[in-house]
C-alpha cells in the first residue's frame, strides 16, 4: 500500500479498496472490505483479485474521458455477503507515473436509491432517474448545492440544509451527527412546500469534496398507516376509548408507581344492566348510540388522572391512580352510578340504562393486574345480583360466587338435557272476591349441587348464551302441559301467564313453536297468556306487531309485564293488540307511603281502564297495600300476601281451597 493509499482511508471500519484499472485488479483492500464483501470484490485467481469484466471496462472509459487532476467520482452498486446493497464511491488516485487507479469505500443504500441511481453520476448533469428521486447536495457548511427537480418542488425555498427541518433542535442535531459520523439516516419531518411530513433521511459525506449528499424519501403515508394501526390496535372504534390493551399496559405501569412510591390505586369494572335488551329489541345502531353517550357522561364524571377503556361490549374499567383511601374509590363510583342513571336522548326516545360497578384496590385486594381485574369484575358481578345501578367493592367471599356464575352456561345445558327445572306458580288474585283466577308460570333450576338458584341468576346467563331459546320453548310447554292436567282433574280452568325474555320474542318461528304446543297439547289458548316486556314492544314495531296479531288470532292472551320500569307510555300501548298489564312491584311496594307511586297507580288503571285493558298488580305484601288497591279499582292482584310461587302440586291443592267454584267461575276472557 502506498502512503497515498493509506492516507485516503479513513477508518478501519469502513470497507475500503484500490482498483489497478490498467491490470483490472484489487491492488489493496482493508480487512474490512475482505470480510464484507469477499468475492464480490472481485475473483482471486494467481494470487490476485480480478474486477468484473464490465466494471474495469467502465472504469478505462471513465478515466480516458476525465480530468484526472479533479477529483471525480464513479458510483456502482455492490452486495455484501449476507446481501445487503451498497453504494460504491470511487476517486481517482495515483498508482504511479501515468498510471491511475480508483480508491472505492463503500456506503449501505437504501433501497429506493439503488433502484434509481445510475451507474456513473459524477459532475455531470443527473440523469432522469435521479431527478425523479429527493436527492439534495449542500456544501460542508450547510449551504445548497444542488437539489434535483423532485428535491426542488418539494423544498423550493430551501437555501440551507437547515431550512428543511421542521424543528430546528432536530437541524442542528441532525447536522452535528453528519459531521461526526459521515454516513447517518433518520427519520425526521421535513417543511415541505405541501406542509410538514415525515422523511426517512439518508445522508453522505462526500469523501472528494466534504460536500454533503442527501437523500430523502417521503414517508408520511407510512406514518400515517403506522398511526391508524395504533389506533386500530389500542382503541375503541365506536367510543374511541382505549381498550383492553392499553389498559393492561397502564394497569403494569400503575402497579410499578405504586409499588415504589408505596402508594394505592384503584379499578373499577362497570358493566351496563340491561343493555342486550337494548340490542335485541333497539338494534345494534341505538345500541351504539347509548354506548356512545354512556361512555362520554362516565368519562366527563371521573376525576382528572384517571382513565376510562372500554373493553368491548357493555363493559367498560376505570383505572384512578393517586387514590388516597377505598372511600374515595367507593364515593367515585356512586357519583358514576348517579350520573349513569340520568336519561340518555337517543334516537328521539329518552333512554334509561344503568351501570353495575365493581371496586378492587391496589393491594389490598390483589397483588397482581389478573387478579385485581378478576377480583373488580367478581365485585360487579355480585354488584349486578343484588341490583341494579350499585357499586360493591371487592371481598374474598364474591370469588367463590363468581366461579358459580362463570360454571352457570355450562351446568344450564345439562339441566336442561337432565330435566333439573320445575314450573312454580304463583297465583293472581281476583280483587272483589279473593279468589285465584289465574297464574303465572315462574321458572325454577333445582341444581343437584347448589340447590335452588332463582332466574334473575340463571336467565340472564341462558339469553347471553341462547340456551333461552330451548328452555323458553319447555317453558310454554310445560305450563300448557299442566293447564292440560288440572283441567282434567276437574280444577275451573284458569290462565296461565308464562314470561318471554326478549331474545325468544325476536325468535323467527316463535309463532309455529307455539302453535305447535297448544296442538299438541290440546289446550284453548284463551287459557295461555304471554307476559312481553315494554322494550320487547319498541323493537321493528312491525315485525313486533305482526307477531303480536299472530298470537291473537290464535286466540292467546298478552300482557304487558313491570308496567312503568321501560321506555312506553299508555298511549304508546294502544297500537298494540294486548288485554292486560301488569304495574311493577317497584310502585306497589311504597303504596300509601310514596304519594308519587299512589298518583301513578291510580293514573295507570284509570288510563287502563279506559282502553279497556285489565291491570293487574304485582309483589302485594300488606293488607294496606291490597285495601289501597281495591279502592283503585285494581281488578287483580298478585304478590306474597296471598301466596308464593309453589310447585304444581301444592297449587292443586290451592286451588281447590282458594279458587273459584265452577259454577261461579268467571271466563278469564270476559273479564
Ligand atoms: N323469561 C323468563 N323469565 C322468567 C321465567 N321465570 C321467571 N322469570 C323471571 O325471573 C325474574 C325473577 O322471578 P322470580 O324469582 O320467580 O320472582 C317472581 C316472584 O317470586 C316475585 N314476586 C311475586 N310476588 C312478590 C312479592 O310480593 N314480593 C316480592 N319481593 N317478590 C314477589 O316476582 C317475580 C315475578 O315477577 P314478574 O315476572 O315481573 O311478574 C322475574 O323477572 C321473572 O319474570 C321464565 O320462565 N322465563
Amino acid at each position: 500500500m502506498t502512503d497515498a493509499v493509506e492516507f485516503l482511508v479513513p477508518s478501519p471500519k469502513k470497507a475500503a479498496w484500490v482498483i489497478d484499472v490498467a491490470q483490472g485488479t484489487v491492488s489493496w483492500s482493508n480487512p474490512t472490505a475482505k470480510n464484507r464483501f469477499g468475492e464480490a470484490l472481485g475473483v482471486s485467481r494467481d494470487g490476485l483479485t480480478y474486477i468484473d469484466r464490465e466494471l474495469k471496462d467502465d472504469l478505462t472509459q471513465f478515466l480516458s474521458q476525465s480530468d484526472k487532476s479533479a477529483l471525480l467520482c464513479f458510483h456502482w452498486l455492490i452486495r455484501d455477503v449476507s446481501n445487503t446493497l451498497y453504494r460504491c464511491t470511487a476517486s481517482v488516485i495515483s498508482l504511479g507515473e501515468n498510471h491511475h487507479g480508483f480508491s472505492v469505500e463503500a456506503y449501505v443504500c437504501p433501497t429506493e436509491v439503488s433502484n434509481h441511481l445510475p451507474r456513473y453520476y459524477g459532475r455531470k448533469s443527473l440523469p432522469e432517474s435521479l431527478n425523479s428521486l429527493i436527492f439534495m447536495t449542500f456544501s460542508c457548511d450547510g449551504e445548497r448545492l444542488f437539489l434535483s427537480r423532485r428535491a426542488e418542488n418539494l423544498f423550493p425555498a430551501v437555501q440551507s440544509i437547515k431550512d428543511l427541518f421542521a424543528v430546528s433542535g432536530a437541524a442542528s442535531y441532525f447536522i452535528q451527527r453528519v459531521k461526526f459520523d459521515l454516513v447517518v439516516q433518520q427519520e425526521l419531518r421535513l417543511s415541505t412546500s405541501d406542509g410538514v411530513r415525515w422523511f426517512k433521511l439518508e445522508a453522505h459525506v462526500n469523501p472528494d469534496n466534504g460536500n454533503v449528499d442527501l437523500f430523502a424519501q417521503d414517508i408520511q403515508e407510512v406514518r400515517d398507516l403506522e398511526v391508524e394501526l395504533y389506533k386500530w390496535q389500542n382503541y375503541d372504534e365506536l367510543t374511541h376509548l382505549p381498550n383492553r390493551h392499553l389498559l393492561y399496559q397502564q394497569l403494569e405501569k400503575a402497579k410499578n408507581n405504586a409499588t415504589k412510591r408505596n402508594r394505592r390505586f384503584g379499578l373499577m369494572y362497570l358493566d351496563l344492566d340491561g343493555f342486550k335488551v337494548v340490542n335485541d329489541t333497539f338494534g345494534h345502531r341505538v345500541g351504539d348510540k347509548l354506548l356512545q353517550e354512556v361512555a362520554n357522561r362516565i368519562k366527563n364524571t371521573i376525576p382528572p388522572r384517571s382513565c376510562l377503556y372500554r373493553l368491548g361490549g357493555d363493559e367498560f374499567v376505570v383505572v384512578l391512580e393517586h387514590i388516597q383511601d377505598i372511600q374515595e374509590l367507593v364515593d367515585i363510583a356512586a357519583e358514576i352510578n348517579a350520573t349513569c342513571e340520568q336519561t340518555y336522548p337517543v334516537s328521539e326516545m329518552e333512554m334509561v340504562i344503568t351501570a353495575s360497578i365493581g371496586i378492587a384496590c391496589y393491594p389490598e385486594h390483589g397483588e397482581d393486574i389478573d387478579s385485581l381485574l378478576k377480583n373488580a369484575d367478581a365485585a360487579m358481578y355480585r354488584s349486578k345480583a343484588s341490583a341494579h345501578n350499585g357499586c360493591l367493592l371487592y371481598d374474598a367471599g364474591m370469588t367463590e360466587c363468581y366461579s358459580a356464575y362463570l360454571t352457570l352456561g355450562g351446568g344450564l345445558r345439562k339441566a336442561i338435557e337432565e330435566g333439573q327445572f320445575e314450573l312454580y306458580y304463583q297465583p293472581k288474585i281476583r280483587s272483589t272476591d279473593e279468589y285465584a283466577v289465574g297464574a303465572e308460570a315462574l321458572l325454577r333450576w333445582h341444581h343437584p349441587e347448589w340447590g335452588m338458584i332463582p332466574p334473575d341468576q340463571f336467565i340472564p346467563v341462558a339469553e347471553e348464551s341462547g340456551l333461552i331459546l330451548p328452555l323458553g320453548e319447555w317453558v310454554i310447554r310445560r305450563a300448557c302441559q299442566h293447564i292440560q292436567e288440572w283441567q282434567s282433574l276437574g280444577l275451573p280452568p284458569i290462565n296461565v301467564s308464562v314470561n318471554l325474555s326478549g331474545r325468544q320474542f325476536l325468535q323467527h318461528d316463535l309463532v309455529d313453536i307455539v302453535q305447535g304446543i297448544l296442538t299438541e297439547t290440546k289446550i284453548d289458548p284463551k287459557y295461555l297468556e304471554l307476559e312481553l316486556t315494554e322494550s320487547m314492544l319498541m323493537s321493528d314495531a312491525h315485525e313486533t306487531i305482526k307477531k303480536l296479531h299472530a298470537f291473537r288470532e290464535m286466540g292467546i292472551m298478552l300482557s304487558i309485564d313491570d308496567f312503568g320500569t321501560g321506555y312506553s307510555s299508555l298511549a304508546y300501548l294502544k297500537k298494540f293488540p294486548i288485554q292486560s298489564l301488569k304495574i311493577d312491584r317497584s310502585f306497589i311496594q311504597d303504596l300509601g307511603v310514596d304519594s308519587d307511586d299512589d298518583a301513578i297507580v291510580k293514573a295507570t288503571i284509570a288510563m287502563a281502564q279506559s282502553l279497556n285493558l285489565k291491570v293487574v298488580a304485582e309483589g302485594v305484601e300488606s293488607r294496606s297495600q291490597m285495601n289501597l288497591l281495591t279502592n283503585y279499582q285494581c281488578q287483580e292482584v298478585q304478590g306474597f300476601l296471598f301466596a308464593k310461587p309453589m310447585s304444581s302440586t301444592d297449587f292443586v291443592e290451592y286451588l281447590n281451597n282458594r279458587g273459584p267454584d265452577l259454577e261461579a267461575f268467571i271466563d278469564p276472557e270476559t273479564l
